[in-house]
């Protein structure tokens, strides 16, 4: 699903408006309409709804809404927040609402449900004196709080808080959802989140210059490689994964399964000899390229070998386990300038730091930082970074055309040239050691019978980030282990395959 900032959504309303000659008090109509639907069935009769309303079009949406519950039959108050100065179609609404003699109260009472219709796309300042005071005792009350196209005191286009903002339990967005839901803080203000359609032309929607997408269920369709019934082995990809070190066996060995349970064919472990006989013990699919080592780490007489070998793969993972020398760092070169298809991870990261410059037209590479590994990368520090990740992202991603970065955090990030792709699912969960080596493991798994690396990452970032999800149905945060998350992998793929996920 695209992504819109308020600016874009405001846009899409007026082109609707001016050039599709839907009038403006008709778009509010349809967004009352879906929300009442939507709300109706969260809500009974005997639920004591408060709906909070601002002098903007987000406040007329609730006025439409106050309307139809009251038209049911529901227990409906309103909470006018301003009389005067108010948008055209909100004015047209509220005074509906108080020739029907609706109820309007003066503060929040014993309500149990209230809907937060302050401010949409349309905020464009802190929020001060009463709407703070408001806004603060929304969140105070017992409440289940439902918010009008985004949480009110949420910016639409960067998820920050401007002052105060609403903590919603649940956010209705109309008709596309807005980049600062999905943005931190805006994320954990938003609740769960669902999309309502208001009858825009989705033509207006497409037509807007976004490049910023959420990796979604939708989306995932069509992104598994293809299977044929005439195939073998080979047909699915070879994939090298050099890595693992005696202080890190287990890295490389969940890389490896994780590559496997995403489909590829074939898989060698280009590991240190002496670690082989664990690896095998774990992986029993595998094959081995045993390499050179000193103190339990691959050494740089490996390149000789790895050379030779390259051109054999349709993809290489390096990093899970490898560890930290200068002789990574020639090995990791070796890899560079051949022209296989590369995922680097973990280790391999620190390795890349000094290499990274020289290689700014690599092709089919895709790198896996997480926000720290990427702050060193770039040289920006990690608070920057966190604070803006798309701006920070956009900027090395112009930079290096070619690389698809996939940026690790608890909301993570596949960005390739001016495309963002903003994927939301996993949990707490994921933040255990390992986590990282299977999502370089899928990833590089789906590219090596792909060859597409950024349909790749996305796949593989939403078969990681979602599977860690499924297991919350029967495990919990504190218990998911990493190579946890093989189990779900399938049932995944089956409900992908059967178009049922
Ligand atoms: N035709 C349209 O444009 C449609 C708009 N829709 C709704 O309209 C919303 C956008 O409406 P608006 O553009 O009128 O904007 P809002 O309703 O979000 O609010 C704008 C109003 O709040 C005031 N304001 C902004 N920041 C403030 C602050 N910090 N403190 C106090 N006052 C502040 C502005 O001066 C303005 O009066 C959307 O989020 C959506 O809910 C829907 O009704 C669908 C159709
Ligand atoms: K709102």
């Amino acid at each position: 699903m695209k992504l819109l900032s308020g600016k874009q959504m405001a846009s899409v309303d007026k082109r609707a408006i001016e050039e599709y000659d839907i009038p403006s008090l008709q778009l509010m109509e349809q967004a009352g309409t879906q929300l009442y639907y939507a709300i109706k069935d969260m809500v009974s009769k005997d639920d004591r709804i408060l709906i909070v309303c601002g002098s903007g079009n987000n406040g007329g949406d609730g006025y439409v809404l106050a309307r139809l519950f009251y038209g049911e039959g529901y227990q409906v108050e309103l909470l006018a927040l301003e009389t005067k100065d108010l948008s055209e179609d909100c004015r047209v609404n509220l005074d509906f609402c108080a020739d029907l003699h609706l109820d309007f109260a003066s503060e929040i009472g014993n309500h149990n449900v209230i809907v937060d219709a302050i401010f949409g796309t349309g905020l464009s300042r802190n929020i001060e004196g009463k709407y703070k005071d408001i806004i603060e005792k929304i969140n105070t009350s017992d409440a289940k709080v439902i918010s009008v196209d985004i949480p009110s005191g949420i910016n639409s286009s960067d998820g920050k808080v401007l002052g105060v903002a609403v903590k919603a339990d649940i956010t209705l967005t109309l008709q596309t959802a807005k980049i600062g839901l999905y943005l931190y803080p805006g994320r954990v203000y938003s609740g769960k989140i669902s999309v309502l359609d208001i009858g825009i032309p989705p033509i207006l929607i497409d037509e807007v210059n976004s490049n910023i997408y959420l990796s979604d269920k939708a989306m995932m369709k069509g992104l598994l490689p293809k299977r044929s019934i005439h195939s073998n082995k080979g047909t699915y990809g070879k994939i090298l994964c050099v890595g693992g070190s005696t202080k890190m066996s287990g890295a490389i060995s969940m890389a490896a399964i994780a590559a496997l349970r995403s489909g590829c064919g074939l898989l060698t472990c280009a590991i240190p000899e002496s670690i082989r006989s664990i690896v095998a013990t774990n992986v029993l699919e595998s094959m081995y390229l045993p390499l050179p080592e000193k103190d339990g780490q691959i050494t740089k007489e490996a390149t000789t070998v790895l050379k030779e070998q390259l051109d054999n793969y349709s993809c290489v993972l390096i990093g899970c386990g490898i560890g930290r020398s200068e002789d990574i760092v020639d090995v990791l070169q070796v890899i560079l300038d051949s022209d296989v298809p590369l995922l680097i991870d973990a280790d391999g990261l620190y390795a890349l730091k000094d290499l990274l410059p020289h290689y700014k037209h690599r092709e089919h590479l895709i790198i896996t930082p997480h926000m720290k590994e990427f702050s060193r990368l770039i040289n920006i520090d990690v608070d920057k970074i966190v604070d803006d990740p798309i701006k920070h992202g956009l900027q090395f991603t112009a930079e290096y055309p070619n690389i698809t970065l996939v940026l690790k955090s608890e909301t993570s990030f596949v960005m390739q040239g001016d495309r963002v792709y903003i994927n939301t699912y996993g949990n707490n969960g994921l933040a255990k050691g390992g986590s990282g080596d299977v999502l370089a493991g899928i990833i590089s798994g789906l590219n090596a019978q792909k060859q597409n690396e950024l349909e790749s990452a996305i796949l593989g970032m939403f078969l990681h980030a979602y599977s860690a999800d499924l297991l919350l149905e029967e495990q919990t945060v504190y218990s998911i282990l990493p190579s946890d998350l093989f189990k779900k992998i399938d049932v995944i793929i089956k409900g992908l395959e059967g178009d049922t996920l």
